[in-house]
């Protein structure tokens, strides 16, 4: 087995990109409540998404996470109340309206077929297009810094369904970074990574909220990367909102057992003073109890 490093494909820390040209309208949900026929998985909820902050979305399999986001993204009607973008509800406005100042990527998106990565990541400037407003260059260096920014340059030309799951997870990526919308939703975006690739990605996502200015809102599974990057977490399970906060104010032992069933330490990264989620196993002798009750946070070291 060769121990020689795998050939990178680093992402700079900030993607060559101007700032988003649309303004950002904020992003609320008010009141809404969210089914799929008979099951409810919220209802009546409020949640308003700071313009300017990355906020993601934590809790249990099955909580709730995704539908939400969907919501967000005008992917899924609510039955009640409704998801509001700079004020105005979001199913009224036209469809090409949403998409300049929102872009989103789902859970599974589906590849066409004989598509290669290229044009792929180039259907990202459709809802700059019009009739008046073709194909310019301007687009086509958008499109090429995208690529570059997920590390995609050099497959640029392959059909896009012969990717790995990570290569065509970053070609995604690279898609909602040409559209250049201030509001980013990311389903997942670290699914299928390598840990190198889940930190470039993450780093890029960062450095897009930091240099421009975007909006971002996601879903992580990863609560120690979720807690490093984010500026928000909400914690969702049992239909409603558990925890609303800075990473250090939610990723709290209390909060972890009641969200995800889970015993954990939580203590500071030594490299980066965010929290650090430790999972406790059950002690030999604790039969089948999950909560020994020994969980604690500490931001100078660990405890419990
Ligand atoms: N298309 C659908 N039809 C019916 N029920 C659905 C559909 N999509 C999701 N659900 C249900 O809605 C609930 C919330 O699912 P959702 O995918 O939003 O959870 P999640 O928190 O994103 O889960 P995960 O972490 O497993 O991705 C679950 O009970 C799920 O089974």
């Amino acid at each position: 087995m060769s121990t020689s490093p795998r050939p990178a494909a680093p992402m700079p820390a900030v993607p060559a990109m101007p700032p988003a040209t649309h303004p950002a309208g904020a992003l609320e949900a008010r009141g809404v409540t969210l089914a799929y026929e008979r099951s409810v998985v919220f209802e009546g909820l409020d949640l308003r998404i700071e313009t300017g902050e990355i906020t993601t979305l934590i809790g249990a399999n099955g909580s709730g996470k995704s539908t939400l986001l969907k919501a967000f993204g005008r992917l899924l009607a609510p039955t009640a109340g409704a998801v509001e973008l700079g004020g105005r509800g979001i199913r009224s406005m036209a469809t090409r309206e949403v998409a300049r100042q929102l872009a989103i990527l789902p859970q599974k998106p589906l590849t066409p077929q004989a598509t290669s990565v290229r044009d792929l990541v180039s259907r990202g400037r459709h809802p700059h297009q019009s009739l008046f407003r073709p194909w310019t260059p301007d687009d086509s260096r958008i499109v090429d810094a995208a690529l570059r920014d997920t590390g995609l340059t050099e497959l640029a030309d392959r059909d896009a369904a012969s990717l790995s799951g990570g290569q065509l997870q970053r070609a995604w990526i690279a898609l909602v970074l040409a559209q250049q919308a201030p509001i980013i939703l990311l389903d997942e975006p670290t699914t299928f990574l390598d840990l190198t690739h889940q930190l470039d990605v993450l780093r890029l996502v960062r450095s897009i909220n930091r240099e421009r200015g975007a909006t971002v809102v996601m879903v992580l599974h990863d609560l120690t990367l979720a807690g490093r990057y984010s500026d928000r977490l909400v914690v969702v399970g049992g239909g409603r909102v558990i925890a609303d906060g800075a990473p250090w104010e939610v990723l709290t032992p209390g909060i972890l057992r009641e969200a995800f069933d889970l015993d954990a330490i939580v203590i500071a990264d030594p490299s980066t003073g965010s929290p650090l989620i430790v999972p406790v196993d059950p002690a030999p002798d604790a039969g089948t109890a999950t909560g020994n009750g020994t969980g604690t946070s500490a931001r100078t070291g660990m405890q419990g």
